[in-house]
């Protein structure tokens, strides 16, 4: 699709006619003056006037009224009073009508003040040639073109022709006496078109004469004061030219296979629009059905003043107001739009026409800021439609790809790459089942010209009766039409088909668009879930050697207290037996032993046994705090069990949690019964977390425990023992052996104190 600058798309040209012979009679003056092909001036030029009138008076003229009311304005072009309808053709229209044949749409509006010359412009007088106007001259353009061009190439011109009228906001058809009120409607491919208007082959310019002059009978005239045949409607000669070319592919052709067959339709469109003229009621002298007519003419072209002021606006206004009127909306795509527009302006140079013509120069002055975009209407062939797709599917290969490789996952990689294969063998199967489609389409356009080709011969050859052409009777203009209808039946039904096929191929793509989607989703869940298992893993890491230093400590304790307790019980039971089995037990043996009454309980039931002398009271209590020491302990072993037990349920979890992210690295995440969803998992760490959180904190409360078991150690039972020892070395009265084994009780008593408070110190620091 070419694109042509859009300042060239929109032109706009002036003409001035020649006074006519009721404005000669009625004293003419000249107010437009042409400086050159661009530029003209027109004024009230009173000094003219005045100058005319002093030459009949014989007096001079005054110098000051030499002129007044001036305005300049450059135009693309300026055509004077004595511009000939070749000229103008060929200057302005000729170029509209080279872009239809290139399958442009263009458009030539003739605008003015009734009577300046619209009608002349656009159709001329058949009667002279000289006088032909822009649309038989179009014509025989176009049928001389297709003509040459059709020896050159392979190309098969059709060339159609519509004549239409827009009068009192009401469409007809001005080449069928049964299409009025006709609706105006727009499709993406074929832009805006009148539903229903017919429309006629043409195949020699004569045919379009006749056309011309069927419409004109129709076309809704009047005589006014101000033009005895002045022209009541819009009307709008439509002219399409329809192209196809087959041609081989040479190595040039972009994107396409040297020794192909390449088929393309151009499809252009020549809109002739020959306007009512505006008329001011007042010097027009319109009543009745006139006036009627005149307002609608005003109103529609008031329509078209504020579409172009819209478009021309410097604020670039938003909303344009094609549909305020039927001829806004018939010529949308001509004003701003895909189609190369010429607006010609005609002007009267008679003073008495002096603002009349002023508001059309200002109006015309104003429309040349429109910016149109033409494009060429060109439908490419299907093979070409073919490699576009395949083009598009390339480009969706190659993002895929840059997209794969920033995923991480080897695996999820391996599943895209599934993923895109199978995408590609549907794209590939669709892409088979269009080319069998395009075969069959390729076949029917055959077929189709093949009978048109036949209907030709038969309307040419066949003769019936006494000399009657066959294709004037009605029987065969039945079966013809038959026929014609079920071509063209078949041929749309085939173009739907290819349509539907089309969608298919978009429809894939989205799928494929979707599939990535979701890919970049489970890529970027994954991820989040590993980050949260590292999370963790390092908790749990960090808890494990909590668990570990605590063990160590309470090992460490343990072995202090069996190392007293079995002291204490040594010394007991020197106390019992005498002095002579002080030194038959080693300190290893006491501590084995005291191990394996700690274990097996046989400590406790020491706790009981009853004193058996006053002064062995204050061993007996001694041991008993050590007992509580030992069962705190024992509670502590206990506790660092349940410890164990929660950090082996957390482990569970864990594996749990690894479980589920292996299920999500395996496939799409699709929530069902048995998988755990996201959000379980979230609650699960979050839950684990919180356990975490309680077990730092039991930690914490058993250390404040050791600490004041350290603080009654210190304070109370070391006094305590100081005490008893003051209290006994007081009262020993003689130096026996017993008196001694009791003061060394005391004393290892007292170290076993302040080595339990060593402990717990170490302990403290520690941790
Ligand atoms: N350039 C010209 N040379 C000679 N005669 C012209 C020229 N332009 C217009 N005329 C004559 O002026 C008269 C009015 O012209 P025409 O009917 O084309 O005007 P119009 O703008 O179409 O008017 P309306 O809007 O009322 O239909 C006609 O008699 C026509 O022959």
């Amino acid at each position: 699709m070419r694109r042509e600058d859009v300042n060239e798309n929109f032109k706009v040209v002036i003409r001035i006619r020649p006074p006519l012979e009721r404005e000669i009679d009625q004293d003419f003056v000249n107010i437009v003056r042409v400086d050159d092909d661009r530029q003209l001036t027109i004024s009230e030029n009173v000094a003219l006037e005045t100058q005319q009138r002093s030459q009949k008076k014989g007096t001079e003229p005054q110098p000051e009224a030499m002129m007044y009311n001036s305005h300049s304005f450059t135009f693309d072009h300026v055509y004077d009073q004595r511009a000939r309808q070749v000229d103008v053709y060929n200057h302005t229209a000729r170029d509209a009508v080279r872009s239809t044949l290139a399958g442009y749409n263009a458009t030539i509006i003739a605008y003015g003040q009734t009577g300046t010359g619209k009608t002349f412009t656009m159709e001329g007088h058949s009667s002279s040639p000289e006088d032909r106007g822009i649309i038989p001259r179009a014509t025989e353009d176009i049928f001389n073109y297709i003509q040459q061009f059709s020896n050159q190439n392979d190309n098969h011109p059709k060339t159609k022709a519509s004549y239409l009228q827009i009068y009192n906001e009401n469409i007809s058809d001005l080449l069928s006496p049964d299409g009025s009120n006709l609706q105006i409607r727009e499709e993406k491919q074929k832009g805006v078109y009148v539903d229903k208007l017919k429309e006629f082959v043409v195949k020699t310019p004569q045919d379009i004469y006749a056309l011309m002059e069927r419409g004109a009978q129709i076309r809704a005239t009047g005589s006014t004061r101000l033009n005895e045949l002045s022209s009541r409607s819009h009307a709008v000669f439509i002219i399409i030219c329809e192209q196809s070319e087959t041609r081989m592919v040479d190595d040039g052709d972009y994107d396409s296979h040297e020794g192909e067959m390449r088929q393309s339709f151009k499809i252009g469109k020549l809109n002739l629009v020959d306007l009512a003229g505006s008329e001011r009621v007042r010097y027009s002298g319109a009543t009745g059905q006139r006036l009627e007519e005149s307002k609608k003419i005003n109103q529609s072209l008031s329509c078209l003043g504020n579409v172009i002021a819209a478009l021309t606006d410097p604020r670039g206004r938003q909303h344009i107001p094609y549909r305020d009127s039927k001829l806004t909306r018939l010529l949308e795509d001509s004003l701003g739009g895909n189609c190369k527009t010429t607006m010609m302006a005609m002007i009267s140079p008679a003073l008495e026409a002096f603002s009349e013509s002023l508001s059309t120069l200002k109006f015309a002055y104003r429309a040349k800021s429109i910016k149109n975009e033409a494009q060429v209407n060109e439908d490419l062939d299907h093979k070409m439609l073919l490699r576009k797709y395949e083009r598009e599917l390339k480009q969706l290969r190659l993002e895929l790809e840059k997209k794969s490789r920033n995923v991480v996952d080897k695996k999820r990689l391996l599943e895209l790459e599934e993923q895109k294969r199978r995408a590609e063998e549907d794209k590939l199967a669709a892409i088979t089942a269009l080319e069998q489609r395009s075969r069959a389409f390729l076949k029917e356009q055959k077929m189709k010209r093949y009978l048109e080709q036949r209907i030709t011969f038969m309307e040419n050859e066949l003769v019936v009766g006494l000399g009657e052409k066959m294709q004037e009777t009605p029987a065969f203009r039945k079966l013809l039409k038959q026929e014609y209808d079920r071509v063209q039946k078949k041929y749309e039904n085939t173009l739907a088909e290819l349509e539907r096929e089309r969608q298919s191929i978009e429809e894939d793509k989205a799928q494929v668009d979707r599939y990535k989607q979701l890919l970049l989703k489970q890529r970027d869940i994954m991820i989040a879930l590993t980050g949260r298992l590292n999370e963790r893993d390092e908790t749990i890491l960090a808890l494990q050697e909590e668990l570990d230093a605590y063990d160590h400590h309470q090992k460490m304790l343990e072995d202090a207290l069996d190392r007293k307790t079995a002291a204490l019980i040594h010394s007991q039971r020197m106390s019992h037996e005498g002095p002579a089995s002080v030194n038959t037990t080693t300190p290893a043996e006491e501590a084995q032993f005291a191990g394996i009454l700690n274990r097996t309980g046989d400590y406790a039931s020491d706790e009981g046994t009853e004193p058996t002398s006053g002064k062995d009271l204050p061993v007996n209590g001694s041991a008993s705090k050590i007992g509580d020491l030992q069962s705190k302990l024992q509670r502590s072993y206990l506790e660092n069990e349940t410890l164990m037990t929660q950090y082996r349920q957390m482990e569970e979890d864990n594996k749990r949690l690894r479980q589920r992210l292996l299920q999500v690295t395996k496939g799409p995440i699709i929530p069902d019964a048995s998988t755990p969803s996201l959000e379980s998992v979230v609650a699960v760490v979050d839950s684990q977390k919180q356990q975490i959180y309680g077990l730092k904190q039991q930690c914490i409360t058993k250390e404040k425990e050791k600490q004041a078991l350290k603080t009654i150690l210190e304070t109370r039972m070391k006094p305590m023992m100081e005490t008893i020892r003051k209290n006994t070395e007081a009262n020993i009265t003689d130096d026996s052996e017993v008196n001694t084994v009791t003061m060394k009780t005391i004393i290892g008593m007292t170290r076993l104190v302040e080595a339990s408070i060593e402990a717990l110190t170490i302990k403290a620091q520690s941790s």
